[in-house]
């Protein structure tokens, strides 16, 4: 039986994560902390057996440097990637740059909130998580799922809200139960996939 594998990761701390500043598509590039991430999520993953035939990333810097951090733990830098900007983070609008503090001054602890987690409340200028999930979905049935479905081991690196929305059909969760889902930088999750598409297994790497 073909092992239907697909890890997703959440890049490493960017320097705008550390600042505390809204990113979505700006492209700010790993701390230290961040690269230490990516290479700690390389090493869990070696821990756990794994290799991959396939890699999947955004067109955003932080996420590619954590995939090539994360393959070069494994000893697999020349794995075949796709990067493709359907795997971006959210894009934050008028509040990419700001301070996530100032804004809750601004407008409001809640409203921050609504525009950070909830599902199709879309941040001024910029996307919903439904948005988001309107062009990951095509692109990870189109393109991701079979390669794990051909068993084709599969590492996606991307971002917080991207994987968020990926999560949300994966697990099958609420537009309620995705609120809640935070998702920490740097750390794995291990899918088995089903024939049928659906999620066999999950493991948390934290
Ligand atoms: O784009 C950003 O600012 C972060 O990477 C993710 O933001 P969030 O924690 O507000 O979802």
């Amino acid at each position: 039986m073909s092992d239907r594998l697909l890890v997703l990761v959440r890049h490493g701390q960017s320097e705008w994560n550390l600042k505390n500043l809204f990113t979505g598509w700006k492209d700010p590039d790993l701390t230290e902390q961040g690269i230490a991430e990516a290479r700690e999520a390389g090493r869990k993953l070696k821990a756990q057996g794994l290799s991959f035939d396939i890699a999947f990333t955004s067109v955003l810097k932080r996420a590619q440097h954590t995939l090539d951090l994360t393959l070069a733990e494994l000893g697999q830098t020349n794995l075949p990637t796709k990067r493709d900007l359907a795997l971006n983070e959210r894009d934050y609008g008028d509040l990419s740059g700001l301070n996530k503090d100032d804004a809750r001054k601004k407008w409001g602890e809640e409203q921050v909130h609504i525009w950070r987690r909830s599902y199709d409340v879309s941040p001024p200028g910029g996307e919903s998580l439904k948005d988001t999930l309107a062009r990951t979905l095509p692109y990870y049935v189109q393109e991701i799922q079979p390669c794990v479905l051909r068993g084709e081991r599969t590492l996606v690196a991307a971002h917080g809200n991207s994987l968020r929305a990926l999560i949300m059909v994966l697990e099958k969760l609420s537009p309620k139960e995705i609120l809640a889902r935070e998702l920490a930088t740097g750390v794995p999750i291990i899918y088995r996939l089903n024939a049928d598409s659906t999620v066999a297994s999950k493991l948390d790497l934290a």
